[in-house]
């Protein structure tokens, strides 16, 4: 009789900037003999996104997140009662060996239950300023993953470990021509890809509409994920300065973001941890316009590193207009793209994935535990 396999939990949904690192780090645990199930909200963009991975378990959990609006908050409160209920049975149930949140309001229930339980927690928080879930919740866990360069002042560095953001194994570069033609753009063309997070961005939308007429006539390709629920599918035709039509494609959803990033000469994007992660990966230049809400302007610390590094540029939100020459002087700018991606190369991190997959098993008590990888300096790549 076999033995059943041992389960990790993956509490990861809320956003895409959430959900894409449990995704990896799930198929990274089925890849090493265990069983792994997502834990994720009920929002659409995490259906849209577990859509494509029928082989992982996902597991949709009440909660919605904190909002100081009184009617808001009293949800907040009801169902986040019941997330931790629902969240309690559920480790009765599979006796996880492991618990893993990557923060936002679904880690909550199943991190208290979960050490309540006496199973071993981690956390992992993607931003160079950690989100107040993983704040807050770090007080019960026994391990914390945060990014290079970003502490927990009030707790143990025994608990705390400097780590990436484990990337989906399928976004990697492929050859440029394939890649165009597999998103209907022309191989021969440059191309810039407009992405605004799991969300869309609709300024980065309104700029894409606004400029795309302009692009195609010096022969640049504009490829613009809107986000769900922002807009239709649509591709428009404008001439070139010699007569030809030149795409620009509106796409409410990417299913291939390995495609879009090899696609692309350049990026022009909010600053989300996820698609940082996924640009180094792919080594593709990028434009970064931080999403000026993010909590504790987090986007601008991430993008700050990346542009340290020398990734690409920040542009502000407040200096959009002046988004389309800083764009258009990157694009024809062969030598400067050229060492951009030199230096997106000099930062990747492929083994981010097993490393923590070394120590999840440490800590589940599954193996002999590692050293601790030292703590990275501030120049340390996502
Ligand atoms: C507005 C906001 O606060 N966003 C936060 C959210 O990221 P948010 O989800 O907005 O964006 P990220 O860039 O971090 O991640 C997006 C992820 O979704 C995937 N994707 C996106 C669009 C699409 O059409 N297809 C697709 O597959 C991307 O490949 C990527 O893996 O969580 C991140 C991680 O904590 C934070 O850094 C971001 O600041």
């Amino acid at each position: 009789m076999s033995m059943p396999k041992k389960t990790f939990l993956i509490a990861c949904g809320g956003t895409g900037g959430h959900l894409s690192p449990g995704i990896a780090l799930a198929e990274g645990l089925v890849a090493r003999g265990y069983s792994a199930t997502l834990l994720i909200s009920r929002k659409k963009v995490d259906s849209r996104l577990a859509e494509k991975y029928p082989h992982l378990t996902f597991l949709r959990v009440p909660g919605s997140p904190l909002s100081l609006n009184p009617v808001r908050f009293a949800k907040f409160v009801f169902t986040q009662a019941h997330g931790f209920a629902y969240c309690a049975n559920l480790v009765r149930r599979e006796r996880p060996v492991g618990i893993v949140g990557f923060g936002g309001f679904t880690s909550a229930g199943i991190v208290l239950a979960g050490s309540l339980l006496g199973v071993p927690v981690a956390l992992h928080e993607a931003n160079r300023v950690p989100g107040r879930a993983v704040r807050v919740l770090s007080m019960v866990a026994r391990r914390v993953y945060l990014p290079p360069g970003a502490h927990l002042s009030r707790h143990s560095l025994a608990v705390q470990r400097t780590m990436g953001l484990p990337v989906r194994k399928e976004i990697v570069r492929i050859p440029v021509a394939g890649a165009r033609a597999q998103l209907g753009l022309d191989p021969q063309r440059p191309v810039i890809a407009v992405l605004g997070g799991s969300q869309g961005a609709s300024s980065l939308n309104t700029w894409a509409r606004d400029h795309a007429a302009a692009f195609a006539q010096v022969g640049v390709q504009v490829y613009c994920v809107t986000g769900l629920g922002k807009s239709g599918a649509e591709t428009i035709e404008n001439p070139s300065r010699h007569g030809e039509a030149v795409r620009t494609i509106f796409s409410p959803f990417c299913d291939r973001m390995g495609a879009l990033l090899s696609a692309a000469d350049l990026v022009v994007s909010r600053a989300g941890a996820g698609t940082i992660a996924e640009l180094i990966r792919c080594a593709t230049p990028a434009v970064l316009i931080p999403y000026p809400h993010a909590a504790d302007n987090h986007q601008l610390a991430n993008a700050r590193l990346f542009e340290q590094q020398g990734g690409g540029i920040i542009v502000g939100e407040t200096a959009m207009d002046t988004l389309a020459r800083e764009v258009g002087d990157i694009i024809f700018n062969d030598g400067l793209l050229r060492k951009f991606r030199e230096n997106l190369q000099r930062m990747d991190r492929a083994n981010s994935l097993d490393i923590l997959l070394d120590d999840l098993e440490a800590l589940a008590g599954l193996s002999e535990p590692k050293a601790p990888a030292q703590p990275q300096a501030e120049g340390g790549a996502a």
